[in-house]
């Protein structure tokens, strides 16, 4: 059965280049405007001309080959990823599981063993082989091999060293540097709740101060910026808002303002998102801005703020599916920021997912599917905190939560070797979680 006819128009009420230029005084970010739009109405007119009823086609196959591709070679374009490799594996294996498409175990397992030659001898995750642990890499690590979920991939993280490695780049104030001697802002708050959460060594004492330090992160746009006192972007919003989700502590946000903050990014003509105000649509915040939506409808039902009957999230499902399909997809595979631009894997990986979003309403118990175009193009769901697959979250979680949480006697920025011997620490409580 088909699904629903796409919105073309409907939602363009107007130019948002009228609205970037101001007095009549142009800047360059309102030049590409005008052009992202120009280049949205050429391709329009060409698909109106081609198709009487729209129904924008997922290239499923297209893209399945270029990311079957990716996992065993990539080009020299990516050779400026050489410190971001886990990444370039949780980009694809995620967008492999939503499009359904399984993972032969030979691969499955290659990939262990590369992100085990990542691991630090200290703990957490590098870029690559015989580089510095670093919380980002470590973040994307843990979900690919939370989504392979096989034993071999789960007994490839050292818990206890990873613990270690958190509290080394945790900050005295709550907040965390992404690597020892590093940059703060609030992925790393993010990336380090995530992994932890997945894999049951979240201790109080290792998030203290962390929900306030978050917290500050929120201005007065509604959204939040990377470190207090700077431009709400949709990607530190993200990643504030998740972990504060982990940390069951997001109602300490001012929850109604940063859901005005984040419709307001939806972009009129386009469909897509924009990360902060007066600044381009790109494929990408599709999920760091929609994903939003539903840590919000979530937090906002609890405090009786919207109808629980509602059957949609708050943005325009149709409109941000159409910008995915219409505009993102490369017809060989692979989708991208902006008409014009070259498809990369993180692309991908967001424009799916945020695809994925924008076609899943509800969870497992409430569940209102809103598929543009053929039923074929419908994904699987994906966990708005974690961005993995809801079944991989859940079997991972039954895995770790067996396992009992280490002891942690940690200090803020202490160095493996600075924590107590494992026989004191053994001498205390077995296990803390409950
Ligand atoms: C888990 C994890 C590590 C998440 C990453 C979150 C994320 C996407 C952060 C974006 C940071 C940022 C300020 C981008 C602006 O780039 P820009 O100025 O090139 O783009 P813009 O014009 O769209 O703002
Ligand atoms: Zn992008």
């Amino acid at each position: 059965m088909d699904g629903v006819p796409a919105p073309l128009r409907c939602f363009r009420e107007c130019h948002s280049a009228e609205m970037f230029v101001d007095d009549g005084v142009e800047t360059v970010t309102s030049v590409e405007q005008k052009k992202v739009e120009h280049n949205i109405e050429e391709v329009l007119s060409v698909y109106k001309q081609m198709h009487s009823l729209p129904q924008p086609t997922l290239l499923r196959e297209q893209h399945y080959q270029y990311l079957k591709k990716g996992l065993r070679h990539l080009s020299d374009a990516y050779e400026c990823l050489d410190a971001s490799r886990p990444w370039l594996c949780f980009w694809i294996l995620h967008s492999l599981e939503l499009l359904e498409e399984p993972i032969p175990s030979a691969i499955a397992s290659d990939v262990c063993q590369f992100l085990a030659r990542c691991q630090s001898p200290t703990g957490g995750f590098a870029g690559g082989p015989g580089q510095h642990a670093h919380l980002a890499p470590t973040y994307a690590a843990v979900n690919a091999l939370c989504i392979i979920g096989t034993e071999e991939a789960y007994n490839v993280i050292d818990r206890e060293k990873l613990l270690d490695f958190l509290w080394s780049v945790k900050q005295p104030d709550g907040s965390f540097v992404m690597h020892i001697g590093g940059e703060v802002d609030v992925r790393s708050a993010y990336c380090a709740a995530s992994v932890a959460s997945l894999t049951n060594i979240l201790t109080p004492k290792l998030f203290e101060d962390t929900i306030n330090w978050i917290v500050r992160c929120q201005n007065w746009e509604g959204g939040l910026s990377g470190v207090p006192g700077l431009e709400a972007h949709g990607g530190y919003t993200f990643c504030g808002t998740a972990a504060l989700v982990i940390l069951g502590k997001e109602h300490m946000l001012d929850l109604k303002a940063l859901m005005r903050w984040v419709v307001s990014r939806q972009m009129r003509f386009e469909g897509g998102f924009q990360g902060r105000c007066n600044k381009l649509v790109d494929g990408c915040y599709s999920f760091w801005q929609a994903g939003l939506l539903p840590l919000l409808h979530r937090a906002l039902s609890r405090e009786g703020e919207t109808e629980l009957s509602q059957q949609r999230w708050m943005f325009e499902q149709q409109a941000l599916q159409e910008y995915i399909l219409l505009f993102c997809q490369n017809p060989a595979g692979g989708l991208v920021d902006k008409l014009g631009k070259s498809r990369d894997f993180y692309h991908t990986c967001y424009c799916l997912s945020g695809l994925s979003i924008a076609q899943h309403f509800g969870n497992t118990d409430l569940h209102q599917e809103l598929i543009l175009g053929k039923e074929e193009n419908k994904l699987a769901p994906t966990h708005p905190v974690y961005n993995i697959c809801p079944e991989k979250v859940a079997q991972a979680l039954e895995y770790f939560y067996r396992l009992p949480v280490p002891e942690d006697h940690r200090q803020p920025g202490a160095a493996a070797e600075d924590r107590p011997s494992d026989s004191a620490a053994a001498s205390g409580s077995a296990d803390c979680h409950t």
